[in-house]
């Protein structure tokens, strides 16, 4: 609702109500135009405030009404005649003003804006755009270049900086009210026609058609399919090149086209999946509501290579006190330096000071004795984790949380080197740690549900996506990827090319196709791998023998990379061929393509063509069954999860909304259709082959993805 109130006998006060954020929603809408007829319409009441109660103006319209059918009235016309009041209105923003929420506060004479608040208008990252207007408003008032920038990155700003742009008025540092109430009063009388914004010109842009086409074409390059970025410069545009009414039409047409869009849907179930994931829940019914964590001052770091010295600048930049430990010389060296860079670079970006004074660094265990938690990133190997965990467990004061970053290992091997087990979890980080957003929290079935929850809440702390997930090998997001790489070197046996394969998965979306990315993070690392599980023979192997491992089909092609020196960026050649060792620019390599006709014509292969369409069934549908069967196992609590993880940690492009929502998207008949095809001629491939949960939810009736946490309680209780 809205609280109309008159206050200081001739401001009338118009407050949103609508916890948690005060969205637009219909009750919300009819409130603010019942009011502010009454404003108008009495005497007394010489000018008007619009706030929202709890220290929060307004977080947009109402998300959770998209897709319904949205009675109410709407906002254009509502802002409209804000705008067109013979009284001034001033908007009393505290907390943030995003979406409609800014867009109403556009419509408004005036803005006051509390020092702490953040302002923007992230409809693009809804799969939207700011079509109450704000499109057309905001160039208006801040100049071309400045909305382009806020309206295409949906970013939020500081009050500090909108001021600076010009799209508030005044920033206050107390009571925002009842600076705004005195403020509508110090206005009272002075004419309206200059605070009119949808009266103005657009700032003339120099070049306006140079400026937009660079624009747009930074934004192809980089918008990976979505369509929303390139929307908002469209409508941007109109804003620019014509009047306000006719470029608000143009709001409006695109609006209508991205609205009813899937990637509009993906987005924002992803908004909303997000938030689900952030309320972790165990099997035995462990959540928030019932475990509270514990606070963390000290941590430490165990193992400074890559990932240790990620993580340990992550923790120092949050504000922990970091003992970090490295036990071999050079890489202790080696670390110190590469830190205190990374630190600095940190500092430069943030503008904050370098957190050099937050960590401790040693060579010696015993420097960690009085941590409050641990996480341990030596080298991914079982026996040396297993080492360092009974250390730890002899080291470390009892109630220390001992957490891994292994990206695959059983976590409950390493609790069992311990004292106290139930204090061990996977906190597993993605490369580099400092950056990336996600963090997979994995409990082990001796983990407790207050060690969880530090963990979790450390990952928040942090600034990460934090999901909770159970043990297995891969945990969720490693455990997809193995069947989705499978399918891709079986698909290089079968004669696609590397660059066709990347090709196929960037077009879809993908920040990188399979194979750049196999060259960026280093093929040795994948192979020594596969040597201590004992699928390693020299040159391959020979006869049948070669392409089958335990039972099932196994592509050596990995192996023969390696064994000729070809580990990826690392060492200038890989998959892709590049300038120099250790550049980026990845070019197709005719060696790799005689490569792998050698290798099709020793094992009798054909090679055929093969389409982007079955490269992405094959790769996506094989990932997704091992998703259901995530979710079937009880490793992931729903759909939501697994779709985060992936968003978030491997470059699933999120307007697809993760693979399960896709899968959701597509079709589950269809997908399970496609995999029984695939599985009916590749019976040697076990992950081809379609997960019960799969079947059931299509036999019954492939319930909508916002069901299947349902769906999912009555296949567990059939097992
Ligand atoms: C055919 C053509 C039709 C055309 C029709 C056009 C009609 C539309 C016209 C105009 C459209 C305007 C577009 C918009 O305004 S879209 C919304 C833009 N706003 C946002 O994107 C802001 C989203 N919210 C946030 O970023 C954050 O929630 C924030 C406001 C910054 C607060 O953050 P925080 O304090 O961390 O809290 P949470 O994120 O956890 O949120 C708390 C709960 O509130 C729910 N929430 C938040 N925002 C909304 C919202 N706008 N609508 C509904 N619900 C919202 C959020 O989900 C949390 O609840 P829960 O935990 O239960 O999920």
């Amino acid at each position: 609702m809205a609280q109309y109130s008159l206050v200081s006998g001739s401001v009338g006060l118009i407050t949103l109500k609508n916890p948690p954020v005060n969205a637009l929603g219909a009750v919300v809408r009819h409130g603010i135009v019942d009011s502010v007829e009454k404003a108008l319409s009495d005497p007394k009441v010489k000018s008007v405030v619009i706030c929202g109660q709890n220290g929060m103006f307004c977080g947009g319209a109402d998300i959770k009404e998209f897709g319904t059918d949205m009675k109410g009235p709407p906002l254009i016309p509502m802002f409209h005649s804000l705008e067109a009041a013979n009284k001034p209105v001033v908007a009393a923003i505290e907390g943030g003003a995003f979406g409609g929420g800014l867009e109403l506060a556009l419509g408004c004479h005036y803005r006051i804006a509390h020092s702490k608040a953040k302002v923007g208008l992230p409809e693009v990252t809804l799969g939207l755009l700011p079509a109450a207007a704000g499109s057309q408003r905001l160039p208006r008032l801040i100049g071309v270049p400045a909305a382009l920038n806020l309206i295409t990155t949906g970013r939020h700003i500081t009050a500090a900086e909108a001021l600076q742009l010009g799209l508030v008025d005044q920033v206050a540092d107390h009571n925002t009210v009842d600076t705004a109430v005195k403020f509508a009063q110090s206005v009272v009388g002075k004419s309206l026609d200059s605070r009119r914004i949808s009266n103005f010109q657009c700032p003339p842009v120099p070049n306006v058609d140079v400026l937009f086409e660079e624009v747009m074409q930074k934004i192809r390059q980089t918008s990976r399919g979505a369509i929303a970025p390139i929307a908002c410069v469209q409508a941007v545009r109109a804003a620019a090149t014509l009047p306000y009414k006719d470029g608000l039409q143009k709001e409006k047409e695109l609006m209508a086209t991205l609205f009813t869009s899937g990637q509009a849907r993906s987005l924002q179930y992803c908004f909303f999946a997000q938030r689900v994931v952030s309320r972790w829940s165990m099997p035995n019914g462990a959540s928030w509501d019932t475990s509270k964590g514990r606070p963390i001052h000290k941590a430490a770091v165990i193992g400074l290579g890559t990932m240790g010295r990620g993580i340990a600048v992550a923790l120092a930049q949050t504000g922990f006190s970091v003992v970090a430990v490295e036990t071999q010389e050079k890489q202790f060296m080696d670390a110190k330096k590469a830190v205190a860079g990374m630190l600095e670079r940190g500092a430069k970006r943030s503008g904050k000071v370098a957190a050099h004074d937050k960590i401790i660094y040693s060579q010696n265990l015993q420097a960690i004795a009085d941590v409050d938690l641990v996480i341990e990133a030596v080298f991914e190997d079982m026996a040396l984790k297993k080492r360092v965990f009974r250390q730890l467990s002899d080291v470390c004061k009892p109630g220390t949380f001992l957490c891994t970053n292994t990206s695959t290992l059983d976590i409950d091997q390493m609790a069992a080197e311990t004292r106290q087990p139930e204090l061990v979890v996977g906190m597993h980080f993605f490369a580099p740690a400092h950056v990336m957003k996600l963090l997979e929290v994995v409990y082990g079935p001796r983990s407790s549900p207050e060690a969880v929850a530090v963990a979790m809440q450390l990952g928040k702390k942090m600034g990460k996506v934090s999901v909770a997930v159970g043990n297995c090998r891969g945990f969720v997001g490693n455990r997809m990827l193995k069947p989705y790489r499978d399918q891709a070197y079986f698909l290089l046996e079968e004669g696609a090319t590397p660059e066709l394969i990347d090709q196929a998965l960037e077009e879809f979306g993908f920040a990188m196709g399979a194979f750049k990315v196999y060259d960026l993070s280093g093929l040795d690392v994948g192979w020594k791998v596969r040597k201590e599980e004992g699928l390693v023979l020299p040159g391959g192997g020979s006869g049948k023998s070669a392409r089958i491992r335990q039972g099932v089909r196994y592509s050596p092609l990995g192996d023969l990379m390696c064994e000729e020196g070809r580990f990826g960026q690392k060492t200038g050649r890989g998959w892709y061929q590049y300038d120099k060792p250790g550049s980026r620019d990845a070019k197709p390599d005719p060696w790799v393509h005689r490569f792998l006709e050698d290798y099709r014509a020793r094992h009798g292969l054909v090679a055929r063509r093969i389409s982007n369409q079955e490269v992405l069934e094959r790769c996506l549908y094989a990932m997704i069954n091992e998703g259901f069967r995530i979710l079937e196992d009880g490793i992931a609590a729903g759909p939501e999860d697994i779709d985060i993880i992936y968003v978030f940690g491997y470059g699933w492009p999120r307007h697809r909304g993760g693979p399960m929502f896709y899968a959701n998207m597509v079709g589950l008949p269809i997908v399970l259709e496609r995999l029984e095809h695939f599985a009916q001629a590749n019976p040697d491939v076990p992950t081809l082959q379609p997960c019960n949960l799969l079947r059931k939810l299509v036999a019954s009736g492939s319930p909508p993805i916002s069901k299947w946490r349902e769906a999912m309680k009555n296949v567990h209780s059939q097992l």
